[in-house]
């Protein structure tokens, strides 16, 4: 198979689709891999690496695109690259289409069969192509909350550690899956006094039997988000439904019973945000103020951290891109109803329900569309 990777055209996305190494395996298994020039030079990896590992760097996006069978990316192609993609052709990268109608009539459009990383799952119930992306994020949110929350940036000049005879900040963490987790842990370490929220027993027995007095947890209950966000200095958002919309936590009504300069940190705002003042920021300008209360919503928060993030995502993405190239998609996703989940769009159909409810199309089952 040809397989292809183009450079990350998104405003201050510096990852890419595939790892010197990822390309090496994918020669040794007998397959062709085109890298569009200069794709890993935001992650470290530059076109010598590539060809070291076999693979062939070609001048332009069109041709990778005119060329490939599979095309292998971070982000979701964005309205240029969607022109480019042909029918029959195999797209794997992240989607994420609940929350976004164009791209999702432009696959449908196009023809092509698209994966999507943030669907595929694992037998113990996590999402493995979401988790590497969501343990940088997670760790990243603190990070960039404490920078909001200096005063120059337009937050309410608190420390996250706080000094000896003044108190930390309070950090609120909405969503105790991978991005809460790790938030909530660096969020600790930093010296913030953090609690974390989720929907699921299950997850907050977890989290107390693994972190013990590192951070406190609560059952999610608007009642519970109303009472904390009150006295909050930050509040990560992290919660996920699978594939659908995020819901709305926080209303715009909520902001005037925070305290002034208090920082949100939408990280479902790729999911469309579960806040309701979040709309997608960039790297470029990453933050904005509504009614006092600065909120910082990259959707793409890992391509902060270029390199770390291509690698952990190559780490993850790579078995399974290698079933896809070495068996074509059809029988990889027959062989592997975990990648099937990933199956988002195929010849003009829709076949993740989560994404046709968001968006009132109609859905195809994917067990049906392998079969045909
Ligand atoms: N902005 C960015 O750059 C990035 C965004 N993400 C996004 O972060 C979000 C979270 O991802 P993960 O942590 O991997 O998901 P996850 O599935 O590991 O965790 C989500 C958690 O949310 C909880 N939850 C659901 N509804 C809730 C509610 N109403 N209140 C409290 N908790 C609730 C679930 O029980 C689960 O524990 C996703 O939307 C993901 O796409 C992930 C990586 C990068
Ligand atoms: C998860 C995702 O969308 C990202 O890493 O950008
Ligand atoms: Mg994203």
């Amino acid at each position: 198979m040809k397989i292809g990777c183009p450079k990350e055209i998104k405003p201050q996305e510096f990852r890419v689709g595939m790892t010197p190494n990822a390309a090496q395996e994918a020669v040794a298994s007998g397959h062709e891999v085109l890298i569009e020039t200069n794709a890993g030079i935001g992650a470290g990896f530059d076109n010598d690496a590539y060809v070291a590992a076999g693979a062939r760097i070609v001048d332009t996006a069109e041709e990778v695109f005119a060329t490939a069978d599979m095309i292998v990316k971070v982000k979701e192609p964005q309205a240029v690259e969607r022109k480019m993609l042909r029918e029959g052709q195999l797209l794997f990268t992240y989607l994420h289409l609940a929350p976004d109608p164009d791209q999702t009539h432009d696959l449908l459009e196009s023809g092509c069969t698209a994966i999507a990383y943030e669907t595929v799952t694992d037998a113990s119930g996590g999402l493995p192509l979401l988790a590497p992306m969501s343990e940088v994020a997670g760790r990243l949110a603190p990070q960039v909350g404490s920078w909001t929350l200096q005063k120059a940036n337009g937050g309410r000049g608190v420390l996250m550690g706080g000094v000896p005879g003044v108190g930390p900040a309070k950090v609120v963490v909405i969503g105790g899956g991978v991005v809460g987790t790790h938030a909530a842990k660096i969020a600790a370490g930093m010296g913030a006094d953090v609690t974390v929220l989720d929907r699921s027993l299950p997850r907050l027995r977890y989290l107390d039997d693994v972190f013990g007095r590192q951070f406190k947890n609560r059952y999610s209950t608007a009642g519970a988000t109303s009472e904390l966000i009150e006295d909050a200095d930050m509040v990560i958002g992290a919660v996920l439904i699978p594939g659908a919309a995020a819901p709305k936590l926080i209303s715009r009504a909520q902001l005037s019973t925070m305290k002034p300069g208090a920082v949100l940190v939408d990280v479902a705002i790729d999911q469309g945000g579960c806040f309701e003042t979040s709309k997608a920021t960039t790297h470029a300008d990453p933050i904005y103020n509504v009614d006092g209360i600065m909120h910082y919503c990259v959707a793409n928060m890992p391509g902060a951290v270029a390199r770390t993030s291509t690698i952990a995502l190559g780490n993850a993405t790579m078995p399974f891109m290698l079933a896809l190239a070495d068996k074509g998609w059809k029988q990889a996703c027959q062989d592997d109803a975990h990648l099937l989940a990933g199956l988002n769009v195929h010849a003009g159909q829709l076949t993740y329900y989560a994404v046709g409810k968001a968006l009132g199309i109609d859905v195809v089952s994917p067990n049906v569309v392998i079969k045909s």
